[in-house]
């Protein structure tokens, strides 16, 4: 589990180490760090041609030390100083010392014939887009040859948002120190970290804002079953979804439910006679929800249609004291009424789009955190706000970022995988925002799995979710069998 620190975080972690150490001891740390990186990526020192890009704050003081260490071995370090009266005095000497170049005019910087450049522009106290100088020399450094590193954060991203205003710096890679940060890996910022390295500076860190799951912490929420296990067991859950003319959502969600191994997938719509055909494994009636028999979680919406009687089978389920996981069709019926999510006792979790999320009236700007948090807690409900990065959010303020995935993802009917992955992990008993989190965690395993072999279609999930499930679990207890 990755946990992510707001910057307010960090710095309250940072003050603690600072108060106890002499002055300077957690920036060397964190140049120690960052110098190390740069090593590992560019592979030699000796004759590295490495630009500094250096504003007026600590981030830039990172940058200074660290283009010492790296002049020290070897390297012919330039370091453009973009506020040269306020550069940090201590690393701004170091870097002397060590016989590194420093210029105050952007076009002597050499960025253009750089391997390297560092970006230490701003850290966690940047606000709002770069100004024009900075923006500028972030310009000559994309066109020219180097290797992008963002020191702590690419600079012009929001560090606890991800939120880019304006220019920023478009790094390949990212080295963060003390805790990784929210805005490194979800909004717009993801796109900017690149590969996002943590240097450790020993922090004392309290309750993170959000979290990132790893396989192993999906694997232990997806336990094997047990000799005294049986079907009912395991967990059933029922899916309404799809029609007699759209046949396909039904069948991709029925599919994914039994891919992600509940005990028994109960199937009630009018899709039934496609999902009868693709799925032996599934009970199915065409009756409505009422009429399959028990179940311990229903999904309800894909496909699903947005009459009459879709509504009154969404308010049927919705009565139930059952986990609902509601999405696609069902969301626009629910955004007309959300009084029928309102005052449930058992779990819901919504999984809209962006489309989907703003037909509630509710915003949708640059901070995804906030806006799936500020959802979640309005309707008393779990929000899995969809995107490149998935947002989960719970009615307690429970916030996942996910960290699978593949823009290939972004094609008809992976959703509908997504609500049956995520529908069989409610019907486990799994916390309601745990298994939207852990579903979309699998769900972009089996993307990743899936796009290995060329661009993906949304029934190739279904052929890859129990080698995601496997391979999360590395424990080989999936549904076994490889054919969808
Ligand atoms: N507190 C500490 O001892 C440590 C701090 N560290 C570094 O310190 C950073 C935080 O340092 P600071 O609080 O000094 O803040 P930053 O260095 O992140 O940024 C503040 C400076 O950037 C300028 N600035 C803000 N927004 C800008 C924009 N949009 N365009 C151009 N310039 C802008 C401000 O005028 C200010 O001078 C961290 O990100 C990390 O890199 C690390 O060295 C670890 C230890
Ligand atoms: N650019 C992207 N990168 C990674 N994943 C994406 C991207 N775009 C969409 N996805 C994922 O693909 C799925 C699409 O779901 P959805 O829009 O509901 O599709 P549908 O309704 O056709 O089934 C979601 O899980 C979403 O997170
Ligand atoms: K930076």
């Amino acid at each position: 589990m990755t946990g992510l620190y707001t910057a307010d975080q960090v710095r309250a972690a940072e003050a603690v180490v600072l108060a106890r150490t002499p002055e300077g001891a957690l920036m060397q740390r964190a140049a120690t760090g960052l110098a190390t990186v740069c090593l590992r990526l560019a592979g030699r020192a000796v004759g590295l041609r490495v630009t500094l890009l250096v504003g007026a704050g600590n981030n830039g003081g990172d940058a200074l030390w660290a283009g010492a260490i790296l002049a020290r071995r070897g390297a012919a370090v330039t370091a453009l100083l973009l506020d040269p009266d306020r550069a940090h005095p201590a690393g701004l000497a170091a870097l002397r010392r060590a016989g590194a170049r420093v210029v105050t005019a952007p076009d002597a910087a050499g960025s253009d014939r750089a391997d390297l450049v560092l970006d230490g522009i701003t850290g966690i106290g940047g606000r709002g887009g770069l100004r024009p100088t900075a923006a500028a020399a972030v310009a000559d450094a994309v066109a020219g040859p180097g290797l992008l590193v963002a020191v702590d954060v690419p600079s012009g991203v929001d560090a606890d948002t991800g939120a880019v205003p304006g220019e920023a710096f478009p790094a390949q890679h990212t080295v963060t120190f003390g805790a990784v940060k929210p805005g490194l890996v979800v909004g717009e910022g993801r796109g900017y970290a690149g590969v996002v390295h943590l240097v450790d500076l020993g922090l004392e860190l309290g309750a993170p804002s959000a979290r990132r799951f790893g396989d192993p912490d999906v694997a232990a929420r997806l336990p094997d079953p047990g000799a005294g296990d049986d079907k009912y067991s395991r967990g059933v859950v029922g899916v309404h979804a799809g029609s007699a003319t759209y046949p396909g959502a039904a069948v991709l969600c029925t599919g994914a439910a039994l891919r992600t191994r509940p005990g028994l997938v109960r199937y009630a719509g009018t899709a039934a006679e496609g999902v009868r055909a693709a799925w032996p494994e599934a009970i199915v009636t065409d009756g409505r929800p009422a009429d399959a028999g028990r179940v311990q979680a229903w999904v309800v919406g894909p496909g699903a249609g947005t009459d009459d009687e879709a509504r009154s089978v969404l308010a049927e389920v919705l009565a139930t004291e059952l986990p609902v996981l509601v999405d696609a069709d069902a969301l626009t019926l629910l955004a007309a009424s959300p009084e029928l999510a309102h005052d449930r006792s058992a779990p819901t979790v919504l999984t809209p789009h962006d489309r989907e999320f703003t037909r509630f009236g509710w915003e949708l700007g640059g901070d995804r955190v906030g806006a799936a948090r500020s959802a979640a807690r309005d309707l008393g409900v779990t929000v899995l706000l969809k995107g490149d990065a998935t947002v989960v959010a719970g009615p307690d303020g429970t916030t996942f970022v996910n960290g699978t995935g593949t823009p290939w993802l972004a094609t008809a009917g992976t959703g509908d995988v997504l609500s049956g992955v995520v529908g069989a992990l409610l019907a486990t008993g799994l916390d309601a925002t745990e298994a939207a989190a852990a579903g979309a965690h699998l769900h972009g395993r089996a993307g990743q799995l899936a796009a290995a072999g060329g661009p993906l279609i949304a029934s190739d999930l279904l052929r890859h979710l129990p080698t995601a499930v496997h391979l999360t679990t590395g424990r080989g207890g999936g549904l076994g069998g490889s054919g969808a």
